[in-house]
C-alpha cells in the first residue's frame, strides 16, 4: 500500500512539473506573437506613429520580444539645430529598417548623462530586430565641443548625418523658437534686428549664439578630426523642406538600405505648407514648433547677414566639395 501512496506522490508532481511548464511556454508564445504583430503594425499604421510619440512623453519600457533588443544607435542625426532634424528623424522612422529613439537623448553633450555610461544611453534606445538601424537625433551634438571625441570612443565607424540650410535662415528660425519660448514665460524680448546687429560696430553681432551655430565651417572642422570623410553625410535642410523625398533618398542609400519609404508616405500639407505623414488610420504632422511664421526682417540687416556668412560658407563648400544656393 505504501509503495502504491509514493508513486501517486511521485505521479502527481511530475504531472503537475508538466502542466506549469505548458501553460508557462502557451503563454510566452502568445504574447510573443502578439507583440510580435503590434511591432509590425509601429512602422505601419498611425497608431504606431503616436503611440510611438506617447511612449516618448512617458518612457514605458516595452515587453522583450524574441530577438529584438535596444542597441547603441549606428547612426546619429547630430545637427544641426533649427535645419530639420525632427524631419528627418520622423521621415526615417516610416522606413521598415529603422528605428529611431524619439527623445533627443544629449547623451553626450551633457557631462552628467555622459557619466551614466554608455549602459545607460543604451538603455534608453528603441528595441530593434536584428538588420535594424538604430538612430537618435541630438541637434545640440553638432556645436559641442566633447562630442565627436565621445561619440568616436562609442564607435570609430558610427555613420553621421549633419543637416544644413542656409545659414542665415538659420539664425531667423532660432530667434523665432528663442522668441516664442520668451513670450509663452511672459519675458522681455528684443527684435532680431537688435540683436543680430552690434550697435556699437553696425556689424552683425558674432556673440550671438544663433549666429555662432550657424558658423557651419567651424563646427564640421571638429567632426572632420575624429571622423572620415564617408562616415558624415550632409542633407539639405532647405531640400528637405521642398523634397523630402529626394534626401531621404539619399540618406538611405547613406546608410546601405533598400527605398523603404514610398512616395504615398509623404504628402504635401496646404495648410501647414510643409510635407506630412501619411499612415493607414490617418495623418501626422510636425507640431506647432516646426514650421514656425518667421518674422519680417528689414532686408538690410538680412544682406548684412548674408555677407557675414559668405566667406564661412566658402570654406564650407571647399571642405565638403559641395555647393549649396545660400546667397
Ligand atoms: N516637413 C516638415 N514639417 C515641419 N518643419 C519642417 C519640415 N521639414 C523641414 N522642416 C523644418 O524643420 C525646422 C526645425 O528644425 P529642427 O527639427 O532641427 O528643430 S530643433 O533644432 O529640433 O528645434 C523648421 O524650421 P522653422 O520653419 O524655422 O520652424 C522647418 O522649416
Amino acid at each position: 500500500m505504501g509503495v502504491i501512496k509514493r508513486q501517486l506522490y511521485v505521479a502527481i508532481i511530475v504531472l503537475s512539473i508538466f502542466l506549469v511548464f505548458t501553460f508557462s511556454f502557451n503563454s510566452y508564445v502568445w504574447s510573443s506573437l502578439k507583440t510580435d504583430s503590434k511591432l509590425q503594425n509601429e512602422n505601419l499604421s498611425g497608431y504606431g506613429f503616436r503611440k510611438l510619440l506617447e511612449d516618448d512623453k512617458s518612457p514605458v519600457d516595452r515587453p522583450l520580444i524574441p530577438g529584438s533588443e535596444k542597441r547603441l544607435p549606428q547612426c546619429i542625426i547630430v545637427g544641426a539645430r533649427k535645419c530639420g532634424t525632427r524631419a528627418l528623424l520622423e521621415f526615417l522612422s516610416l522606413h521598415p529598417q529603422i528605428k529611431v529613439a524619439d527623445m533627443e537623448m544629449h547623451f553626450f553633450d551633457d557631462d552628467e548623462n555622459y557619466t551614466r555610461g554608455l549602459a545607460w544611453y543604451q538603455n534608453r534606445m528603441p528595441y530593434a530586430l536584428p538588420g535594424q538601424i538604430t538612430i537618435e537625433k541630438t541637434p545640440r551634438y553638432f556645436i559641442a565641443e566633447k562630442v565627436p571625441q565621445r561619440i568616436q570612443a562609442m564607435n570609430s565607424s558610427v555613420k553621421l548625418i549633419v543637416i544644413l540650410r542656409n545659414p542665415s535662415t538659420r539664425v531667423v528660425s532660432d530667434y523665432a523658437q528663442v522668441y516664442a519660448n520668451k513670450i509663452a514665460k511672459n519675458k522681455t524680448v528684443s527684435r532680431f534686428e537688435d540683436v543680430v546687429i552690434d550697435p556699437r560696430t553696425s556689424k552683425v553681432n558674432t556673440q550671438y549664439k544663433a549666429v555662432r551655430i550657424s558658423l557651419y565651417y567651424y563646427h564640421l572642422s571638429r567632426w572632420y578630426l575624429y571622423f572620415r570623410r564617408h562616415q558624415i553625410h550632409i542633407v539639405d535642410g532647405d531640400n528637405l523642406i521642398t523634397h523630402p523625398l529626394e534626401e531621404i533618398r539619399e540618406v538611405e542609400k547613406f546608410l546601405g538600405l533598400s527605398h523603404g519609404i514610398s512616395e504615398d508616405r509623404l504628402y504635401f500639407n496646404e495648410t501647414r505648407g510643409f510635407y506630412c505623414m501619411k499612415f493607414q488610420q490617418g495623418e501626422h504632422c510636425l507640431g506647432a514648433t516646426k514650421g514656425r511664421k518667421h518674422p519680417d526682417i528689414d532686408p538690410d540687416v538680412l544682406q548684412k547677414l548674408h555677407e557675414f556668412f559668405r566667406p564661412h560658407n566658402k570654406k564650407l563648400f571647399d571642405v565638403i566639395q559641395r555647393q549649396f544656393d545660400w546667397n
